[in-house]
């Protein structure tokens, strides 16, 4: 996609100005290009006037921020004044007088339907940046344990997203994932959070997983695994939106690194050859399952979005 325009303030980029349709991207951080659909619109005009679909954010600095970008965009100096109607004026003689439908969103808050603190804290630092605030099911404490009795992560993740969804009449997000080791064909998998059995430590699930390999006699190459994330995010009137992301690496033989939760300090990863705890929790952000996956939900988010808000 050519890139037509950068924000001089905000990291905010026009892609695309095609069939009167703009859409605005912003920079996730240096690697990570995603739609943002916290500052998202669309421009399409219609029998009724024009529609601006403003999501999260002020609509009148939306409408502001889409003209400062017309002008730059075109070159001329457009002016406009939104009160009944939007008036368009270019030279001072007016271009354009049409009805606005404005749809403006404001809950900057997600409900993440996970009681994994580690979890929940990689999810933080991936959304504030785009001006979220999150909440997991321990701030919840009424709401009922969801079983996982999937046998795979999108049932999983369907499961917890959906019976949270349907409970709090919210827009939830659930995370399903876990590790999958070749060697032991794939397993944890969907089972990773209790390898050593229900409500098993991390370190007891490390241990088992060291086990399991040391039993096998497994040489270095043998030990490939990879990290496996499934999201859905579900609300009661919609189908769910699943996205998933995946991490390539090998096991270690002994644990490295103080960061992370879980499997962290006995996953190194591929790139690097560091463990996932040996990482900070924003180099972790940019490689992990989980920011992958997240990185193809924001891609897909704005036109899932804009079904609901029809
Ligand atoms: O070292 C790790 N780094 C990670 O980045 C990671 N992501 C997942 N995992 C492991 O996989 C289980 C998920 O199981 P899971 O999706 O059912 O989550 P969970 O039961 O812990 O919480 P909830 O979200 O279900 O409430 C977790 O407990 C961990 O053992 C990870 N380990
Ligand atoms: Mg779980």
């Amino acid at each position: 996609m050519k890139k037509l325009y950068k924000h001089k303030k905000s990291a905010i980029f026009a892609y695309e100005l095609a069939e009167r349709k703009l859409i605005i991207q912003n920079i996730f951080d240096d690697n990570l290009e995603i739609p943002l659909y916290d500052v998202f619109f669309r421009y399409f005009p219609r029998k009724s006037g024009l529609k601006i679909v403003a999501v999260d954010e002020n609509a009148t600095d939306i409408i502001d921020l889409f003209f400062q970008i017309l002008r730059d965009v075109t070159g001329k100096a457009y002016q406009h004044s939104l009160a009944d109607k939007l008036i368009v004026s270019l030279d001072d003689k007016q271009t354009h007088s049409e009805t606005v439908d404005i749809i403006t969103k404001t809950d900057k808050t997600i409900l993440i339907a996970t009681r994994n603190e580690g979890k929940t804290r990689e999810f933080k630092e991936m959304f504030s940046q785009l001006g979220y605030t999150i909440n997991n099911l321990n701030d919840f404490p009424d709401l009922p344990e969801v079983a996982e009795t999937g046998m795979t992560f999108e049932e999983n993740a369907r499961l917890k997203a959906e019976t949270i969804a349907e409970l709090t009449g919210q827009m939830v997000l659930a995370d399903d994932s876990g590790l999958m080791v070749d060697v032991l064909g794939g397993l944890p998998g969907v089972w990773s959070a209790r390898f050593a059995g229900d409500n098993a430590t991390d370190a007891a699930n490390n241990a088992k997983l060291l086990h399991e390999l040391a039993s096998t006699a497994v040489t270095p190459e043998r030990r490939t695994a990879r990290f496996h994330t499934t999201l859905v995010v579900a609300t009661p009137e919609r189908n769910s939106l699943v996205v998933e992301g995946e991490w390539l690496g090998a096991i270690a033989t002994i644990p490295k690194g103080d960061d992370g939760f879980g499997y962290d300090p006995l996953f190194i990863d591929d790139e690097t050859g560091k463990t996932a705890a040996q990482m900070t929790l924003a180099q972790k952000n940019k490689v992990s399952h989980r920011a992958r996956a997240l990185k193809k939900l924001l891609e897909k988010w704005p036109e899932w979005l804009n079904e609901i808000t029809r």
